[in-house]
């Protein structure tokens, strides 16, 4: 399966929370690809917080900078790629997605809140309601997502182990078709 790869990048994409970033690193090693992750790198570009960069230039400054810096990953070559939540929201994003197999991470709102319950990180759920907050980013978003290639369905906990092996057992069903867009 790896061969058949030919280093074409994985994009994970899904609410936060999901584990993009978890299981984005440990798919990498197993694929042999390196990891990137978008937020990590505006990060290091801006040199402070997602949260910071939210509170002080806005979310569309991060917009910005999460479409610079993917379209410039978009590039390379053997990479996995752990996207925010949001990528999904601008449609220039899926020109640079297309590039390479996109992977949906779903899993249902209420494993969501569990896991989210005390993360202040992520500025689009601070306050009491988060939950309703996380409820109407699913409802604009998920037929966006529903646009990847794959979808994986969490519907339980399951360590990041597993999931990454379901991916692999997974991906050789929808090969044919990315290589076509390729
Ligand atoms: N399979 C898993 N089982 C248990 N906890 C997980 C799993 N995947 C991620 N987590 C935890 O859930 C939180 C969100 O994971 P993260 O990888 O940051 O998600 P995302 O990048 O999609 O927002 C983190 O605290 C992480 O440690
Ligand atoms: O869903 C979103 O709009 C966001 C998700 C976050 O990434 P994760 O999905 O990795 O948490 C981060 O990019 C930012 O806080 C905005
Ligand atoms: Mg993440």
């Amino acid at each position: 399966m790896i061969n058949s790869l030919q280093g074409i990048n994985i994009y994970l994409i899904g609410m936060m929370g999901t584990g993009k970033t978890t299981v984005g690193k440990l798919l990498a090693q197993y694929l042999g690809y390196s990891f990137l992750d978008i937020d990590e790198v505006i990060i290091k570009i801006a040199g402070k917080s997602i949260k910071k960069i939210f509170m002080e230039e806005g979310e569309s400054t991060f917009r910005q900078l999460e479409s610079k810096t993917l379209s410039e990953v978009c590039a390379y070559t053997k990479l996995t790629i752990a996207t925010g939540g949001g990528v999904v929201m601008k449609s220039i994003n899926w020109s640079y997605l297309h590039h390479g197999l996109i992977i949906w991470l779903d899993m249902p709102l209420e494993l969501l809140y569990k896991r989210l319950l005390n993360d202040n990180s992520r500025p689009l759920l601070q306050g009491p309601d988060y939950q309703e907050k996380l409820q109407s980013l699913l409802k604009q978003r998920e037929s966006l997502y529903n646009r990847a290639d794959l979808r994986i369905k969490l519907h339980q906990e399951e360590t990041p182990e597993i999931i990454v092996s379901r991916i692999v057992d997974t991906i050789p069903s929808v090969l044919k078709n990315v290589k076509e867009k390729t």
